[in-house]
């Protein structure tokens, strides 16, 4: 039984590893198939250090991945980049985006011109990175423990935390004035409660009780409010409630399947994750089950009510099947781990999140546009 992120990372590698560093798999995103990631699992995959010809290693440390050929210097600007959780942020703004576009056919929504746009990505990037600067300040004691987080700028003291203090300050503090100048209070109020909730309230519980998850799932998935609210959208308009429950519901496949991956490194460190707390796997299983179905009914919801009343067309019923469709991949694998709770069943579900989210919030804003 593989007990951590290296042996997670490995397991799914049936072949000497030739992909650049940011593809793990090369295959594509069929019903069968394994959609490809990148990120710090996947870029952890070291052909240098490993321990056969053929089976690669996890890099852990800032010494090992100096060895790796394929492993970059850290640079300045790649460590404020690494310090925002910049794959994170970059799957923000694809919810952030879609519920722009979801709250401009509000009701009450209006239309955002190309530069409110662009002030709307940087201004809720800015708030995002922020967090996720403030994150790893906080985190710097307990981020070396994990092989996963050791090379981070803070944790490998590369960076002072006075740096990373004030380039959260900064960040956090321009971001919010963008957001406030050009959409007014809702948007900005909205970055800054998340902000809070991710850093003050989701953080410090990673190490204290498994209820974690939920916390950090509601921090996620506030920013849709943002997007909506700057689009014209009312906090009270059920399509931007059923956005937030798809974010919701969704994170729970997606951070269970990490949570396995990753729970013999978690404990070892000393944070409470459900699979921690169980390491049989069976309530990561079922969370992510339930996740799954409700993320669908979520989109269902909106897609037979976009403007709060049922309607019963046939864009209703062809957009309701479509997010069936298209979220079903992410609740099969939830099903095939529930079953068999592997890694390589976890590394699927991991992957097919990030491609079923998207798809999900595209047939969502078609829906919503009128189609
Ligand atoms: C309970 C909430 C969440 C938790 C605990 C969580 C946790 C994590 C962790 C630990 C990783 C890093 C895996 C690695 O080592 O590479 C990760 C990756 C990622 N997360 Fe989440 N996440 C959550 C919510 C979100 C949200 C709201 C988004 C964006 C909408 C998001 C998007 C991503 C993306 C894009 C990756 C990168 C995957 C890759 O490596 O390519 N996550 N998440
Ligand atoms: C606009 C705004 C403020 C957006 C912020 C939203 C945000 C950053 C959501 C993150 C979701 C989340 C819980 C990630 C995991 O962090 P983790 O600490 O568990 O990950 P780690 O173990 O890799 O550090």
């Amino acid at each position: 039984m593989a007990t951590d992120c290296r042996e997670s990372s490995t397991a799914l590698l049936d072949e000497p590893p030739v992909m650049p560093d940011d593809s793990l798999m090369p295959d594509g995103p069929d019903m069968d198939g394994d959609p490809a990631m990148s990120g710090e699992l996947a870029r952890s995959i070291d052909p240098v250090t490993s321990p056969s010809d053929d089976i690669p290693s996890i890099a852990v440390s800032s010494s090992t991945a100096k060895k790796s050929k394929r492993t970059r210097e850290p640079t300045l600007v790649g460590d404020f980049v690494e310090l925002t959780k910049p794959r994170i942020v970059t799957m923000i703004l694809v919810t952030t985006v879609a519920s722009a576009w979801i709250g401009m056919a509000a009701p009450t929504g209006v239309s955002l011109s190309l530069s409110a746009w662009l002030v709307l990505l940087i201004g809720t990037g800015l708030v995002a990175g922020s967090a996720g600067a403030a994150n790893q300040v906080w985190e710097r004691w307990i981020d070396p423990l994990m092989p996963r987080t050791a090379s981070r700028p803070l944790a490998s003291r590369r960076m002072l935390p006075a740096t990373g203090i004030a380039f959260t300050a900064i960040l956090g503090l321009l971001g919010t004035a963008l957001l406030a100048w050009q959409f007014g209070a809702a948007p900005a109020w909205v970055g800054v409660a998340t902000w809070v909730v991710y850093v003050l309230i989701y953080t410090p519980m990673k190490t204290r009780t498994a209820w974690n998850t939920t916390v950090g799932a509601i921090a996620g998935a506030m920013p849709v409010f943002m997007g909506y609210t700057a689009a014209g959208g009312l906090m009270t308009d059920l399509a931007g409630w059923m956005l937030f429950g798809v974010l919701v519901c969704w994170q729970y496949p997606h951070f269970m399947a990490i949570a396995w991956l990753c729970r013999q490194q978690y404990a070892e460190a000393g944070f409470k994750m459900t699979t921690t707390v169980d390491p049989s796997g069976r309530s990561a299983a079922w969370q992510s089950i339930v996740g799954a179905i409700a993320l669908a009914v979520c989109g269902v919801i909106l897609c037979l009510a976009p403007a709060g009343e049922l309607i019963l067309s046939a864009a209703s019923f062809t957009t309701s099947l479509l997010v069936v469709v298209a979220s079903w991949p992410l609740l099969k694998a939830a099903l095939r781990f529930a079953r068999q709770p592997d890694d390589l069943r976890a590394r699927k579900m991991m992957r097919w999140s990030l491609v079923v989210l998207p798809a999900v919030l595209l047939v969502m804003t078609l829906r919503m546009i009128g189609l």
